[in-house]
């Protein structure tokens, strides 16, 4: 256990509530509480080595006014969140009360905590890895019950098992290796490399799966970013808004009515998309919405998926012709909207140039066939940007980037293997990517990246 300040934030979100907590950790924790709480029978918290809850009033320290009554969690170390002594007042939820129940800790002796510094603590009394740590603003942010699953395993150390397991087979090889180099006779050299190229093929396979479930990671986090882009006029709009179940976006029967792109997140099957509107694309003098227009051209080529609509009632256009070309590069489902309307001939033979797997007829404004759309886009999304075996992990890009690094260690490793090369150059790209993979979990890791990296959680985590 190391040896740190006393620490206190408000843990719940800011607002009218019927509960607000506010979190103390680190040596003090007990002796502040016993200066801010008065229990019914006098009793003081922190001497008891047992965790428990107690009733009582939550006093300033200096001038002994009464602030709320509240429950105490006394959670005495190691058995706690941070592996600290860790007390959890728990008042009337309000932005006011709960402001001053911190306040009085703070006067007590508390120091204000910074940004997932209860986390940090956690990660450096060595009760979670790094790996943990980062999975807790995951499961936070998770936006589908699917991102929460995944994130969850991550926090209970699915994902740092894994690297550790590696990790062990890694340094048995390097051992493996070390050795042989002490007793240089030919034939042992050579099971050596062979080993080193046959356990090295199957470490590089399980690196793989797990660098591959970044792209799966990123997804979950940032959502699948979604493009609806059309001319004017023929519901794109409409179609955000149904999606979303709200009038998020103006519609009229105006061409050129939305003039900037607008982004929402919505969970589609349990799949997080970045759903965007755009200006329709036409041809204008107008100057606003020709800025308009050049956002969504520049919106299609940032997209993974673009929701192409058309109106269906109508003859297609040669605006249509341009916009279906314009996302030639991109993934897309081709929406008919407007069939409420009734399907024009034209729009109809126009539709068969396509496969016809790719297209949906929908009425944004009734409602009408949304639900084969969201059936449409989670299959594409399923398919085509995440695959089945990802789904264990959801490695991030930092965690990623290190996962690269182990690998050309080990690939490293085993040409040298395969090409005779000394076993101490062998011995020397092992070790490396044995460190890297120990960057991943946490392990050597530099003061400047915790900072970083836990300054993006929460105050109070
Ligand atoms: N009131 C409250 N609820 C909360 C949290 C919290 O800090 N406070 N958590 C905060 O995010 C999450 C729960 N996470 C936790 C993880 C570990 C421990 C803990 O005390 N671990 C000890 C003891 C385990 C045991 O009893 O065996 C340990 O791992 O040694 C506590 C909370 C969600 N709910
Ligand atoms: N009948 C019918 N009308 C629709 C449907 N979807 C949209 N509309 C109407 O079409 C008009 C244009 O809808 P918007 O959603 O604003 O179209 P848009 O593509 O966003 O238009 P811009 O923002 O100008 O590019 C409105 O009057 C809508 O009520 C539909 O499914 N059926
Ligand atoms: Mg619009």
């Amino acid at each position: 256990m190391m040896d740190f300040d006393t620490i206190a934030a408000i843990a719940t979100a800011l607002g009218e509530a019927s509960v607000g907590v506010v979190r103390i950790s680190g040596p003090l924790a007990g002796n502040i509480t016993a200066k801010i709480v008065q229990t019914p029978s006098g009793r003081d918290v922190s001497l008891t080595s047992q965790r428990q809850v107690l009733y009582g009033q939550i006093v300033h320290p200096k001038s002994g006014q009464q602030i709320d009554e509240g429950l105490v969690l006394w959670m005495p170390g190691p058995k706690s969140y941070t592996a600290e002594d860790v007390v959890e007042l728990q008042v009337h939820g309000g932005v006011q009360l709960v402001g001053a129940v911190l306040e009085a800790a703070l006067a007590a002796g508390a120091r204000m905590a910074e940004p997932g510094e209860f986390t940090k603590r956690a990660f450096l009394n060595g009760r979670i890895d790094l790996s943990q740590a980062e999975a807790v603003i995951d499961l936070i942010r998770a936006k589908t019950a699917f991102a929460g699953r995944l994130a969850l395993q991550q926090v209970q150390g699915r994902f740092r098992d894994e690297v550790r397991s590696i990790r062990k087979a890694l340094i048995h090889l390097q051992a493996h290796v070390e050795v042989t180099i002490d007793y240089p006779e030919h034939d042992v050299e050579d099971v050596a490399c062979r080993q080193v190229m046959e356990t090295g093929a199957q470490l590089v396979g399980r690196i793989d799966a797990l660098r591959e479930s970044a792209e799966m990671g990123r997804i979950l986090r940032e959502g699948v970013a979604t493009a609806i882009v059309g001319k004017p006029n023929v519901g794109k709009s409409s179609l955000l808004n149904a999606i979303l179940h709200s009038d998020r976006a103006i519609v009229t029967d105006i061409p050129g009515t939305t003039r900037d792109v607008l982004e929402e997140y919505v969970n589609v099957h349990g799949i997080p998309l970045k759903l965007v509107d755009t200006a329709g694309i036409r041809e204008t003098e107008d100057v606003v919405e020709k800025i308009g227009v050049d956002k969504s051209r520049q919106t299609i080529r940032d997209a993974e998926l673009a929701l192409v609509v058309l109106d269906g009632s109508l003859a297609p256009t040669d605006e249509d012709v341009e916009i279906v070309a314009s996302t030639g590069d991109v993934r897309r489902i081709f929406v008919v909207n407007k069939v409420d309307k009734g399907l024009h001939p034209a729009c109809e033979d126009w539709l068969r140039e396509w496969d016809a797997a790719g297209v949906v007829h929908i009425s944004a404004k009734e409602h009408m066939n949304l639900t084969a759309l969201e059936d449409k886009i989670a299959e594409t999304v399923r398919t085509n940007l995440l695959t089945e075996r990802d789904s264990t992990y959801m490695t991030n890009a930092r965690q990623k980037h290190l996962l690269d690094l182990a690998k050309t260690d080990l690939l490293a490793a085993m040409n040298a293997a395969s090409a005779g090369a000394t076993l101490d150059l062998i011995a020397v790209a092992l070790q490396s990517g044995y460190e890297q993979l120990g960057f991943v979990i946490g392990e050597e890791t530099g003061e400047d990246l915790l900072d970083e990296i836990f300054s993006q959680f929460c105050l109070g985590k």
